[in-house]
């Protein structure tokens, strides 16, 4: 377990001083995909390098499993800083070195034998999936391989706690998808804790369990990533969503709806969790006396399960449907209607 109690970063420049970590308490459960998730500017680096001692606090503490972090001295700090790996944007890899090499590197500073440097930079090697390219350059890997070698470089030495510095925000969509899998296989293989910041909703939608929205130095909400999303609070925090889930006016355009209503009834299915599946559609039109027809749907899978909502027009005899839509409320699918013809 992370603990993290009113930690502030002050920088001091000559005409003023700049509060980018203000006064920041978090608790982060051991094993769990944290994310932040703040625009540019919101003091997100800042906040992730406060948790290795990369960047020293002004004031406040970081507590990993017991241990406050901010105490110790600089020998000790750099024992600690073994259980604690990071991976960064733009990768940071040594260019003269082979991908084994950059992966032996930590292993190395540690003390390691040479003997059990080579075996366990190979079970790193394909742990990441890089097997066949222990002896490529940096200069020779795509993105999607440097970052894998930045995570094997980061594993190393068994940490317990991940950081992960915008770890995806130079790839493409599809190599970050298949980075993001990587750290949900290792987080669940190693049980290892994760923290990472981004400015990508999708990111968070993707591997995270918890969350946080920074803004100006602060967390202005937090939770589950499925409550946050279903429920979100702060402006900032519902643009983020929109990123994600569209504008909820986008969701279905007034032709389309017109389209529809001549005929029966216009609903809007909201899912949340687990019961986001099309079984509930199948099983009513299999036992009630009704045609679906679906309009549009938006459902995104999380961590915590799938959650979305789904429009369609239902037509038959109003007590069918009417039943129909009591059916679908009893799945705890929340059901309504927003046109009828
Ligand atoms: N070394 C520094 N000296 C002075 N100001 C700094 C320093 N590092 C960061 N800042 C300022 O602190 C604020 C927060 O910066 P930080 O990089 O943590 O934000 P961020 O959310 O990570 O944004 P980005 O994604 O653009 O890096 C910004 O206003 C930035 O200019």
């Amino acid at each position: 377990m992370i603990v993290i109690d009113q930690l502030s970063k002050i920088f001091k420049t000559n005409e003023h001083e700049l509060k980018a970590v203000d006064d920041l308490s978090l608790s982060i459960e051991k094993g769990e995909i944290f994310g932040v998730i703040g625009y540019s500017g919101a003091g997100k680096s800042t906040f992730i390098r406060l948790i290795n001692r990369l960047e020293e606090p002004t004031s406040g503490t970081v507590e990993i499993e017991g241990q406050n972090i901010t105490g110790l001295a600089r020998h000790d700090l750099r024992v600690k800083r073994q259980e604690i790996g990071m991976i960064f944007q733009h990768f940071n890899l040594l260019w003269s070195r082979t991908v084994e090499e950059n992966i032996a590197f930590p292993l190395e500073i540690a003390g390691t034998s040479k003997a059990n440097i080579k075996v366990r930079v190979q079970e790193l090697i394909d742990l990441v999936g890089l097997t066949g390219k222990e002896k490529n350059y940096p200069s020779q890997l795509s993105g999607g391989q440097k970052q894998r070698v930045g995570i094997a470089r980061a594993l190393a030495n068994k940490p317990k706690v991940l950081l992960c510095d915008e770890a995806t925000s130079a790839l493409d969509p599809e190599t970050t998808d298949s980075i993001l899998a990587l750290l949900v296989d290792i987080n669940e293989k190693l049980g290892l804790t994760i923290i990472l910041i981004t400015h990508e909703m999708h990111v968070i939608q993707k591997i995270c369990h918890n969350v946080a929205v920074m803004e100006a130095g602060r967390i202005v909400e937090q939770g589950n990533v499925l409550e946050v999303f279903t429920h979100p609070k702060k402006p900032v925090t519902k643009k983020f969503v929109e990123q994600v889930m569209g504008k909820p006016n986008d969701e279905l355009t007034d032709d389309l709806l017109i389209e529809h209503i001549s005929d029966g009834h216009v609903l809007k299915l909201t899912f949340v969790k687990e019961t986001a599946n099309q079984a509930i559609i199948s099983e009513v039109a299999k036992h009630y006396d009704v045609d679906i027809n679906i309009i549009q749907g938006n459902i995104k899978q999380t961590q915590e399960g799938a959650y979305g909502s789904l429009y369609l027009q239902m037509t038959g005899d109003l007590s069918a449907v009417e039943q129909a839509m009591q059916f679908i409320r009893s799945t705890s699918v929340d059901v309504e209607v927003i046109a009828h013809g």
